[in-house]
């Protein structure tokens, strides 16, 4: 007993002594960067609200969802656009401006180019500088991220690999129809989607659905978004020894993940003994596989199993979630919005037609695609399709934050001192809810993205008022992608079915409230009762 009580004042004793010597750290280090924004001619970052002792700001994010706090800071309660403040012992700046987010994302691109450590890279993903999504800017990952983007996101690739898009989209309307029982039960749209473009994402990758490599996907994919939120070491990693439990469910759901890629990669290698090498799938996992896999070394142009696997982590956990959460976004901003989707249909069915007016000149067809599934090629030829998908990625950013990156020397933004170690944050939420931006920001408004007005922003990165994918070195290599998914569902979803909502639902009670998470998720599941205006696709 008396040894218990003396070893939990050992405890309370070297717990204040790290503590009182991280104050004492902390204080050293605000008078360094005193004097050296000082020395530079720089001034001190504007704070934002009074922090608190140790936590610093921390206490401001339990106020409500991150983005929303942060942005209200600046939309609200006249802090600047940009702000310093302090998150457990990090230092962060959040960027509220097109200006500050240009200068950030364009003129120090490079110096901000690295991603933070999180537990999560450690202990769910593969580890840090491990795949493409979680790493430092280092010449490891501009050859990742050349060989994602050429053996799986090029334009060429993706034309070769249409079909497989179409299938999935014909399966997905063939899972609404009969879930809703023939038009008379609603659905969950969003998990459909979820699924649909985890199969597409799977087939593109390696030729084969998740669902035949893991029965319980829905369950994991569930584990996994439970998972990843930040712990106690993100924001103090002196005390990441302390974050045993959450760092426990991680490796679970990992251990889980891994089995699944081990089988998937067991089975390629199998194939490879067994078939001569032009008899095996052209697709991504064969391209990793064949780029001189040591498996042991790493050489920068080299890939070991791991590294296969983490990257098939980082795709999967990229572009699943934030194209299932762009598409549900947009089609509950079309059912509020009945006039829009009422012109939605219209060009829809307007381009349609005339595609197979004009004798199937559509490509599709050249390819023997069947042309009752609308194509990417077709979607392109509907404008107001597109200023629908892109106002709802305004509204709706899957990344309202986006992914925070971490200085790697001190620099100026505009007048102000940034010191080397700081990691900044862009809210899109509150750049695309600025009134002296956006007339009418809180609109579902399609049309002020139409070709002649000023607005008639695209998505790539070059308008810093509209960032939906982010911009400069680490924006978002799946644009083209993730945006003709979500055109090509949104356009199949309006031709095939007309779209009711529950009982008890108007358009304007459809409730519209945000989860933050691995994407900016509706918070209650879209369900709606899709009925048939067209016989299916078989
Ligand atoms: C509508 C769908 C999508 C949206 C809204 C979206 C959005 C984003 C955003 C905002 C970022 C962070 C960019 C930054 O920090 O500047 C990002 C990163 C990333 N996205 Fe996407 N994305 C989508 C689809 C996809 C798809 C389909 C893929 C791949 C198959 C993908 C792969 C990635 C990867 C690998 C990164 C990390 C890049 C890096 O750190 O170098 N995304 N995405």
């Amino acid at each position: 007993m008396g040894e218990d009580v003396q070893q939990r004042r050992l405890a309370l004793a070297g717990g204040l002594i790290v503590a009182g010597l991280a104050i004492l750290l902390r204080i050293a280090l605000a008078l360094k960067r005193r004097v050296k924004a000082s020395s530079g001619k720089a001034q001190l970052l504007p704070g934002g609200p009074p922090a608190w002792p140790i936590v610093g700001h921390l206490p401001l994010l339990m106020k409500g969802l991150p983005h929303q706090v942060l942005g209200n800071l600046y939309l609200k309660e006249g802090y600047g656009p940009i702000v310093g403040l302090r998150l457990g012992s990090q230092r962060v700046i959040v960027v509220s401006s097109p200006a500050f987010a240009k200068e950030l994302l364009l003129t120090h691109d490079k110096l901000f180019a690295n991603r933070v450590r999180l537990a999560l890279t450690d202990h769910l993903c593969y580890g840090f500088n491990k795949g493409v999504a979680f790493t430092t800017y280092n010449a490891r990952w501009v050859w990742m991220r050349r060989f994602v983007t050429q053996e799986l996101l090029s334009a060429n690739r993706l034309q070769k690999l249409a079909h497989v898009r179409y299938d999935e989209m014909r399966k997905l309307m063939r899972s609404l129809h009969q879930a809703s029982q023939g038009g008379t039960r609603a659905v969950d749209v969003g998990e459909a989607v979820g699924y649909m473009t985890a199969d597409t994402t799977a087939r593109l990758v390696h030729s084969t659905t998740l669902g035949e490599a893991a029965t319980d996907l829905p369950e994991i994919v569930r584990r996994c978004v439970e998972v990843s939120r930040p712990t106690l070491g993100d924001f103090f990693p002196f005390l990441g020894f302390l974050d045993v439990l959450p760092k426990r469910r991680m490796r679970l759901v990992h251990d889980r993940l891994d089995k699944i890629f081990d089988s998937i990669i067991k089975e390629r290698r199998r194939l490879m003994a067994r078939e001569p090498p032009k008899e095996l799938p052209n697709d991504f996992l064969q391209a990793m596989l064949s780029t001189g896999n040591s498996n042991t070394v790493e050489e920068e142009d080299d890939m070991t199993d791991r590294d296969a696997k983490a990257l098939m982590m980082d795709i999967y956990g990229a572009s699943m979630h934030s194209t299932k959460a762009t598409t549900e976004w947009a089609l509950a901003e079309l059912l509020r919005n009945p006039e829009c989707l009422q012109r939605l249909r219209q060009e829809v069915d307007d381009v349609t037609r005339r595609t197979v007016e004009e004798g199937g000149s559509d490509h599709a067809t050249a390819r023997g695609l069947r042309m009752d599934v609308v194509t990417v090629e077709v979607v392109q030829k509907m404008p107001f399709l597109e200023c629908v998908v892109k106002e709802a990625l305004r509204l709706h950013s899957a990344a309202p934050l986006l992914p925070s990156r971490i200085s790697s020397a001190d620099c100026k933004m505009d007048k102000y001192f940034v010191a080397k170690g700081t990691q900044a944050i862009v809210n899109m939420w509150a750049i695309a809810r600025d009134p002296a931006i956006w007339e009418k920001p809180e609109c579902f408004w399609p049309d002020r993205f139409e070709a002649s007005s000023k607005m008639s922003f695209d998505a790539g990165g070059q308008h810093y008022e509209f960032l939906p994918f982010g911009s400069g070195r680490r924006m978002c290599p799946g644009m083209r992608l993730g945006l003709s998914t979500v055109q090509v569902i949104l356009a199949n979803f309006v031709k095939f079915f007309d779209w009711e909502l529950p009982h008890g639902v108007s358009p304007s009670t459809i409730d519209m409230s945000e989860q933050f998470g691995v994407a900016c998720n509706k918070k209650f599941p879209m369900m709606a009762i899709p009925k048939l205006r067209h016989s299916l696709p078989p």
